[in-house]
């Protein structure tokens, strides 16, 4: 009956059918383990960000259904799977505009039906629906065969296999309109939607222009960003970070901007600084976030010098929580990759936050904007050895910065202060510098983690979860050894 029927469809339309099947079926196959799925993800976003040329071109062919384009990009040894910033590839983009062969041409030339955009969805989402419903309809003929005899059983079952076919046409006729109507709602929505604003799900995320004076606004500090100034918003004061010009009139820049953003509003976590939203109708791009009143790490240490250790393990936990509830976030991990002191700030109570996560995608983008990078103002200082030797990389590389930041807590500031940041960073990558750790200032555990944490190889350093645990014990240990001091002096006294 299935090859009957198999038969049947293919004279209707072989390709298709044989595209459906195959699609089908590459999506019931017990998906990879995520790990790797990430780790091809993220090296797709290394690679895209390390030539923007070609893959830009075979992104844009594909959505524009430029066939002789896409053949052109493949045949100049273009990967098939490559991935924009929001990870989709050239068949998500060409199934979403309906563009039959250049989804074909990219299934030949090996590109990834698997592959998961930012959104979590596959480019067959709709191909899964349909097969679902081609399988209901094989239920109801296996079914009704019971119940007739042989002389019925041919006709009817040739009834039931006509109508399979009708629906199945009438579907492959849809096709374009579903994908465009279901697919297109799910991604393009978030593509073509101007970010502020219309997104339901994001009713705090635009706040009138009106409801903050920017005029009496008081300059906090500035970034690689912008400036940041403390204001007045509904009663409560709050940071705004103005972001600059040169990169808020440049639409794409703001893009990217605007959906880190939207990102960031879904977070909350007691180590992670709240985002409540971007200033609408204002001529400048300006956000507001929680005001924390202590400054940065950096300011801090700048402040202070070397921290006591009880001090400097409490940081670290603080810290590692806040990066431990990005890494674990769903369904996609966010890994900050600009983890330095500057983007870790510290509340009226003491407890430390972590700050502009994701915004470091910008700072990817120079070379196609031009503007001044974080990695060019310091976090060079912080940086994976993996990501400066531009490799792919994953949550560990802010598992690498942690360690560093770590240590300055129990020194007081950087190592390494005479060279730059890029030499440091430089000798990171390629020498395997690291930090000297002074028994005199280190306590052996704390050495033991950071030794683990700034590894060379990223596989070999721990989680934040597992920093963690190890942090408990390491402050329990400490903060029972004080007590006993406490202890003996009531005892001298
Ligand atoms: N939410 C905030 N509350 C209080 N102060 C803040 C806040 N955000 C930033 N600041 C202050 O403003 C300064 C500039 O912040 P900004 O995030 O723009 O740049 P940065 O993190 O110092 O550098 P870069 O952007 O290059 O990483 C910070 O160093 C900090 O002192």
């Amino acid at each position: 009956m299935y090859i009957y029927i198999y038969i049947l469809f293919n004279s209707f339309d072989p390709f298709k059918f044989q595209q459906l099947l195959a699609i089908t079926m590459e999506d019931f196959r017990p998906s990879a383990p995520s790990s790797t799925k990430d780790s091809v993800l993220e090296r797709r976003l290394v690679q895209q960000n390390m030539d923007s040329g070609g893959p830009y071109r075979l992104l844009q062919c594909s959505s524009k259904g430029d066939k002789a384009g896409v053949i052109q990009e493949l045949e100049k040894g273009v990967d098939p799977n490559v991935a924009d910033y929001d990870r989709r590839t050239a068949l998500h983009l060409a199934a979403c505009e309906g563009w039959t062969e250049v989804v074909v041409l990219l299934l030949e030339k090996g590109a990834d039906v698997n592959s998961l955009d930012r959104w979590c969805r596959t480019v067959s989402l709709i191909y899964i629906l349909l097969f679902l419903a081609w399988r209901f309809l094989f239920l109801v003929i296996l079914i009704d065969q019971k119940g007739f005899d042989a002389g019925n059983f041919c006709s009817h079952c040739l009834m039931r296999v006509a109508l399979v076919i009708m629906r199945f046409a009438r579907y492959l006729k849809l096709k374009g309109e579903l994908i465009r109507e279901s697919y297109k709602a799910h991604f393009q929505h978030y593509l073509t939607r101007p970010l502020v604003g219309v997104d339901s799900q994001a009713p705090c995320f635009e706040i009138d222009h009106y409801e903050v004076n920017m005029d009496e606004a008081t300059l906090i500090g500035e970034g690689a960003y912008g400036e940041v100034y403390l204001v007045k918003w509904r009663g409560t004061e709050v940071a705004a970070k103005t972001i600059r010009s040169s990169i808020a009139s440049n639409p794409k820049a703001k893009n990217i901007f605007l959906t880190e953003l939207a990102l960031w509003q879904r977070l909350r976590h007691p180590n992670i600084v709240q985002f409540f939203g971007v200033l609408k109708h204002s001529d400048r791009l300006i956000f507001l976030t929680e005001y924390l009143r202590n400054g940065s790490l950096y300011d801090i240490l700048k402040k202070k010098g070397r921290l006591d250790p009880q001090t400097a393990i409490s940081y670290a936990l603080d810290i590692a929580r806040g990066m431990n509830y990005l890494h674990q976030h769903k369904p996609h991990a966010i890994i900050h990759r600009d983890l330095t002191p500057r983007n870790v700030l510290q509340d009226e109570a003491g407890r430390l936050k972590v700050t502009d996560f994701g915004l470091s995608k910008l700072a990817q983008e120079k070379d196609s904007y031009g503007y001044k990078m974080t990695g060019g103002t310091g976090s060079y200082r912080y940086m994976a050895p993996e990501v400066y030797r531009r490799e792919s990389y994953g949550k560990s590389i802010d598992v690498f910065s942690f360690a560093l930041i770590v240590h300055e807590m129990f020194q007081g500031g950087p190592s390494h202060r005479g060279e730059t940041a890029e030499q440091v960073a430089d000798k990171r990558a390629y020498e395997d510098l690291r930090p000297p750790l002074s028994s005199y200032i280190y306590p052996e555990p704390i050495k033991t983690l950071l030794r683990e944490c700034w590894h060379k190889n990223p596989d070999c350093r721990p989680t934040f979860e597992e920093i963690i645990l190890k942090l408990e014990v390491i402050q329990q240990r400490f903060q029972r050894k004080n007590a006993m001091k406490a202890c003996s002096c009531c005892v001298v006294l």
